[in-house]
């Protein structure tokens, strides 16, 4: 990696700004689902308090649209990183201001403390430059250790690394690594599955994505954007109406260059997600969605065809779950995929909090060649962008 890391600079004593992302997939009950991004902070996070830093760390969780809401605070992984270090953890009360500075500086060598979700302040998205300013004046130096946020220019992202010395954390450096030599000649054919819930997020970088792949399966959420710019009704399913006209044109684009973009031909749809529902989950033909149903996961056809399409792939990279696997009513099309992916002999990556929390769930992660701890990030990794989280670090000499 060009960038330097934490090994390259002394960290002893020093107060030291950590970004991870810690936002991890929770259940309705707040139960944490999976632990993976947590876990693949510990290495930086361990060789710091080793080393003598003062260890400040920094996370978003989920989008609270820049308004303090405690159903988005990181209690809950301030509870479960404590549990993986074997010391308590302490959470501040936000993540800038008086009560924040004092508890740094009453911050001994090898301590660690963790402020509450940047999100909390709309300044945060917005990469307000004060604000950033303010994350900044922490710290001596800024590790930036959040590949699963790093294609976000937010203020703890990248505005904070203009105003202190910034480096690259253990799990930036080992995503970038492993990412780039697998993705730098990909060997085809190169299929990629794209699903999951971030539409409006993810359906732009498709069309770059159209240059490098071979084959292109869409399902999850993303898919009824699809289904609708083909004609279909889609009734109360998730969908990115503005987004249509894109989908149109991608697909004419996918056409002219000889991409195969396939979609689901059938889906299971439900009127809600909740037990009991009637009609119960039932799979019907993507020209039958109810009107007053929702399309939650691909059919079983598609879940075969699907299937079938990855023997031949020999690099895979996978983001989005297929369906509402959370739910084992819509968890079928993902489990099949999952699965066909776990028996391939390609290249496999698999990113994305809620997708890496799927292969787990189905128990076959360490089939995969690479668990990548990024969804959206790889995607725009592997649509060869430079991650403004990376670029803003410093050059190495
Ligand atoms: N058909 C669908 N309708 C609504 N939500 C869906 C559908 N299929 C998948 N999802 C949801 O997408 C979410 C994950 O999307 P996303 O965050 O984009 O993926 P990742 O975290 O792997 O990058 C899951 O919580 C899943 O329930
Ligand atoms: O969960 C994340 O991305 P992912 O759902 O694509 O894996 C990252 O933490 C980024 O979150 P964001 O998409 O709200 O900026
Ligand atoms: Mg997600």
């Amino acid at each position: 990696m060009k960038k330097m890391s934490v090994k390259d600079v002394d960290v002893r004593d020093k107060r030291v700004l950590v970004r991870v992302d810690f936002n991890v997939p929770l259940s309705e009950g707040g139960q944490i689902t999976d632990d993976t991004r947590i876990r693949a902070a510990l290495p930086t996070v361990q060789y710091l308090e080793r080393e003598g830093a003062k260890v400040i760390l920094a996370s978003h969780f989920g989008r609270p649209k820049g308004q303090r809401n405690l159903k988005y605070s990181l209690k809950p992984v301030a509870e479960r990183l404590a549990e993986l270090l074997g010391h308590p953890v302490p959470l501040a009360a936000d993540c800038v201001g008086d009560e924040v500075r004092d508890a740094v500086a009453k911050l001994q060598p090898g301590e660690v403390l963790l402020l509450e979700n940047v999100r909390f302040h709309p300044e945060e998205e917005r990469n307000d430059p004060a604000f950033a300013r303010e994350l900044a004046s922490l710290a001596d130096l800024y590790v930036n250790d959040a590949f699963g946020t790093a294609h976000r220019a937010h203020a703890s992202t990248e505005g904070v690394a203009h105003y202190i010395p910034a480096v690259a954390g253990f799990l930036m450096q080992k995503e970038v690594e492993v990412m780039g030599k697998a993705l730098e000649a990909p060997e085809h054919p190169f299929m990629a599955i794209i699903g999951g819930a971030k539409v409006s997020d993810k359906i732009g970088v498709i069309e770059n994505l159209l240059a490098k792949v071979d084959v292109l399966l869409i399902g999850g959420g993303m898919a009824n954007t699809f289904l609708r710019a083909q004609g279909y009704s889609v009734g109360k399913s998730l969908l990115e109406e503005d987004k249509v006209p894109l989908a149109q044109d991608l697909m004419a684009k996918a056409k002219a260059k000889g991409v195969s973009l396939e979609l689901p031909t059938d889906v299971v749809v439900a009127p809600g997600l909740g037990e009991g529902v009637t009609p119960t989950p039932r799979a019907v033909a993507v020209s039958d969605i109810p009107a007053e149903e929702m399309a939650l996961d691909i059919g079983p056809a598609s879940a075969e065809r699907f299937a079938s399409r990855v023997a031949p792939a020999r690099t895979i990279v996978w983001n989005g779950p297929l369906g509402v696997f959370e739910n084992p009513a819509f968890a079928k099309g993902t489990e099949r995929m999952a699965q066909a992916v776990a028996e391939s002999p390609a290249l496999s990556i698999v990113g994305g909090g809620d997708s890496v929390a799927a292969v787990r769930r189905m128990g076959v992660a360490d089939r995969i060649t690479h668990i990548s701890t990024g969804g959206g990030a790889s995607l725009e990794f592997l649509e060869g962008k430079t991650l403004p989280g990376v670029a803003a670090l410093k050059d190495r000499a």
